[in-house]
């Protein structure tokens, strides 16, 4: 059909004859690969600056392309700031990516090594856009914090998500998620790397000021639970 996806004939190499020309022409597309030696210290970055209210966690769906928890994002209840961001960036979903095996699945690549997967907090700009359809189109819009994930045998926050993914097994099922605090899918030391980019899927809009954090966080192995309709 003519959904975009991760398959041979719906992949990244294809999305842009399937309506988003961007990701030929884009002039700040993303995943990239970040070559550390080459990255520079900038002594004006602040530290990362996280404020989620586990309260404000709705619901966990299963995309069709990831699995993602959705926030309530109507007021400053989850915020980001710091970093290279001006203003308040409002959480509104988490989302991963992963692969059908270990050895690869992270979007982002790091001095050429793959992560198994890749945990994506997507904020918008709700200091200066009055909603999150506006700050997607614009150039400081989203701030998303890029966590790479390994594979180990347990990880009691992830737990909770993959015990819910029993009744998501196919696409656009959703189930109340609440009650859950993101800050405990981060690794402790929050370093991160910082390019301006895109959205790494369809739409692909050029509005993502990333945070690549530099410390993965173990998970366990999710590459049982293959997303339908995704390839
Ligand atoms: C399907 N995936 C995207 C969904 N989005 C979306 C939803 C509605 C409208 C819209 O543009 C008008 C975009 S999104 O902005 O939440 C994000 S963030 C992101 S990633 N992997 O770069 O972190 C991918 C997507
Ligand atoms: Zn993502």
């Amino acid at each position: 059909g003519c959904s975009w996806g991760y398959g041979p004939k719906n992949g990244p190499d294809h999305w842009h004859e399937m309506g988003f020309p961007i990701a030929k022409e884009g002039a700040r597309q993303s995943p990239i690969e970040i070559k550390s030696q080459e990255a520079k210290y900038d002594c004006n970055l602040k530290p990362l600056n996280l404020s989620y209210d586990p309260a404000s966690s709705k619901s966990i769906s299963n995309t069709g392309v990831s699995i993602q928890v959705d926030f309530d994002d109507c007021s400053d209840r989850s915020v980001l700031t710091g970093g290279p961001l001006c203003g308040k960036y409002r959480l509104r979903q988490f989302h991963f990516h992963w692969g059908a095996c270990d050895g690869h699945g992270s979007e982002h690549v790091i001095d050429g090594k793959n992560f198994a997967g890749e945990l994506h907090l997507v904020h918008w700009n709700a200091e200066k856009y009055s909603c999150f359809g506006d700050a997607v189109k614009a150039p400081d819009g989203l701030a998303v914090i890029a966590v790479f994930l390994k594979v180990c045998d347990s990880n009691p926050a992830l737990q909770k998500i993959v015990c819910s993914l029993e009744c998501l097994k196919s696409k656009d099922s959703k189930s109340e998620f609440k009650d859950f605090s993101p800050c405990s899918l981060l690794p402790s030391c929050l370093q991160y790397y910082t390019y301006l980019g895109s959205l790494t899927t369809p739409p692909l809009c050029e509005s993502v000021i990333w945070l690549v954090l530099k410390e993965p966080v173990t998970k366990q192995p999710l590459d049982c639970y293959r997303i339908p309709g995704s390839s």
